[in-house]
């Protein structure tokens, strides 16, 4: 089934956590608004602790305290979370862990062989997460989300602590995943290269409390993202430096 294509509208006047014991209240998020088209790859970079975390939290709906609106035109999309951890169930094999994001019966489950054999773990589809690598549980945490598909899908620094060369494979797989069936991505990253090579969009976010200081869209092509020189270059356009 094709995802329903929605905007989404992101306004969040404030977000503030807070006072707790000598923990004075701490101002996120201010006056945050924008607007998602259907299908864009849309990357939220800032500097740490600017508040993107807390962002990508109040637009999945893991934080409600906050002062504003999260609206899916209307409807409640179908979601999907990659976290900075895989978080695999130790317990479960690959395909289980894929599976379990589906209920009982459901017909996507169909397409967890084809999703194994694009992320390439189809041998180890009967494998335990502590059989294999960090890696390799990474693209399991990928093809447990794409096979869901979502209409919004929430990434939050979801290739942090690879080795250059694997992060590197997984973000050529997450957009070839992404380019076969375009969904609505929102991505965080501190990482500039990251953020260039996989966005249609980049939101910066100032430091806190955090408001869009910058939202550019990303001139590069699917090819283009392969190629280190052309993702420096555009880099060079949008930050101002590489
Ligand atoms: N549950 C919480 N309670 C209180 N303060 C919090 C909570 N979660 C985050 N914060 C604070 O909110 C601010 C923004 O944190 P957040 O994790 O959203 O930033 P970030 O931009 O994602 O940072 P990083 O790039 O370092 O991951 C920080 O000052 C952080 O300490």
């Amino acid at each position: 089934m094709a995802a329903v294509k929605r905007p989404l509208q992101v306004r969040v006047g404030s977000k503030v956590f807070p006072a707790v014991g000598e923990r004075p209240e701490n101002p996120v998020l201010r006056n945050v608004e924008f607007q998602v088209e259907p299908g864009s790859f849309v990357v939220i970079t800032g500097p740490s602790g600017g508040g993107k975390s807390t962002l990508l939290n109040i637009i999945a709906g893991l934080d409600k305290d906050f002062d504003g609106t999260i609206d899916f035109d209307g409807d409640k999309p179908r979601l999907a979370f990659v976290f900075q951890s895989p978080r695999l169930l130790p317990w479960r094999t690959v395909y289980e862990n894929i599976a379990l994001a589906l209920p009982k019966g459901d017909p996507r489950l169909a397409n967890i062989p084809e999703m194994l054999k694009r992320v390439g773990l189809t041998d180890a589809a009967t494998a335990y997460p502590e059989m294999i690598s960090l890696g390799m549980q990474r693209r399991v945490a990928l093809a447990r989300a794409f096979v869901i598909e979502p209409d919004l899908l929430l990434m939050d620094e979801p290739f942090v602590s690879l080795d250059d060369p694997t992060a590197h494979a997984l973000r050529e797989l997450l957009v070839e995943l992404w380019h076969r069936k375009p969904t609505t991505v929102l991505f965080v990253t501190h990482d500039r290269p990251e953020a260039v090579m996989l966005a249609t969009r980049i939101l910066r976010l100032s430091a806190a409390p955090a408001t869009i200081s910058q939202d550019v869209p990303v001139r590069l092509s699917v090819a283009d993202r392969s190629d280190r020189e052309k993702v420096r270059a555009e880099q060079r356009r949008i930050f101002g430096e590489a």
